[in-house]
């Protein structure tokens, strides 16, 4: 326990104060913010999932590299999707979506303003999930209303756990980005979306919004993205790696993005860094 406890002393997580024979350990201003369960900006969640789902697959690396392709097919037993994997049950639809709520609990605001978005009354947050940045939504933008669009499984959980009645800006539509129609909007928030998917199924799913998206609306995507030279970030790098494991997608470069949306129809494409890791791109119908 005291090598552990040390080890997390020479990483800030802890510090410590000796006093004749006694040890005390405590959290520093950063667990306590950044850690503790309690804080708003706990990244409890979004740590246990990468440990509990993502980084044991790293095992897989020399395979992934020798073969080129994920290795989905090692550790599950092949479903067609990968979110049928990871969702296998409620718990772990939770799990996953109180992880994404905390990271958007750092990320989400310099999401959300990166643009100003107060002429886009009617949004629709594909792949939406637990709701955060859809509050974020409304409680910066006074005029919007704001869909959170998801598998019904997930849906059903925000409903009852995450989203309170209150907040009345907020609705719901419960379907497969893929198999079903996807109502209309003035904007399409989609966040940590195209990452997932190979460039078929993003040009799948930007044709479906763009199809549905009123006149002089738009789309606003939010994404780790590589260098134009892929020389970083290494954040974007690690991402990479990560999802070598598991999914169909890839991080792209900002020419890779803007191909896909000329390519749906999309155009006036400006693409803005924030202070997180994500960039956000808007483009207009
Ligand atoms: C990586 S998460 C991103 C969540 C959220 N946008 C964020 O940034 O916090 C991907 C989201 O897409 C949803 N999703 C995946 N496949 C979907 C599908 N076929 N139809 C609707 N939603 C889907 C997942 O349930 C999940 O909420």
């Amino acid at each position: 326990m005291e090598k552990l406890l040390d080890a997390c002393v020479a990483l800030k997580l802890l510090k410590v104060e000796r006093k004749n024979t006694q040890v005390l350990y405590g959290n520093t201003d950063l667990s306590n913010l950044y850690l503790a369960k309690s804080s708003p900006k706990s990244q409890y969640y979004y740590m246990m999932f990468f440990s509990e789902s993502l980084y044991s697959k790293f095992h897989y690396l020399a395979d992934a590299v020798r073969e080129g392709k994920w290795q989905r097919e090692k550790f599950d037993n092949s479903p067609k999707n990968i979110f049928e994997e990871l969702y296998s049950s409620k718990e772990n639809i939770k799990k996953i979506m109180l992880a994404m709520n905390a990271s958007c609990s750092l990320c989400g605001r310099d999401v959300m303003t990166a643009f100003d978005l107060s002429h886009f009354p009617l949004i629709c947050d594909v792949g939406g999930c637990g709701g955060a940045l859809a509050k974020e939504c409304i409680s910066l933008y006074p005029n919007s209303t704001i869909t959170i669009l998801d598998l019904p499984e997930v849906v059903k959980i925000a409903k009852k756990d995450f989203v309170s009645a209150e907040e009345h800006r907020i609705n719901f539509c419960a379907v497969d980005f893929f198999k079903d129609p996807v109502p209309e909007a003035d904007l399409y928030i989609l966040a940590r979306i195209l990452l997932d998917w190979d460039d078929e199924s993003c040009m799948e799913l930007l044709t479906k919004v763009h199809k549905a998206c009123k006149p002089g609306g738009g789309v606003l995507i939010s994404e780790i993205v590589l260098n134009e030279d892929r020389s970083g970030p290494i954040e974007a790098h690690f991402a990479s790696m990560l999802l070598l494991f598991y999914f169909e997608g890839k991080i792209r470069t900002p020419s890779e993005l803007s191909r896909l949306l000329s390519a749906t129809g999309f155009k006036e494409i400006q693409m803005k860094k924030t202070q997180s890791q994500y960039n956000v791109i808007l483009a207009r119908k």
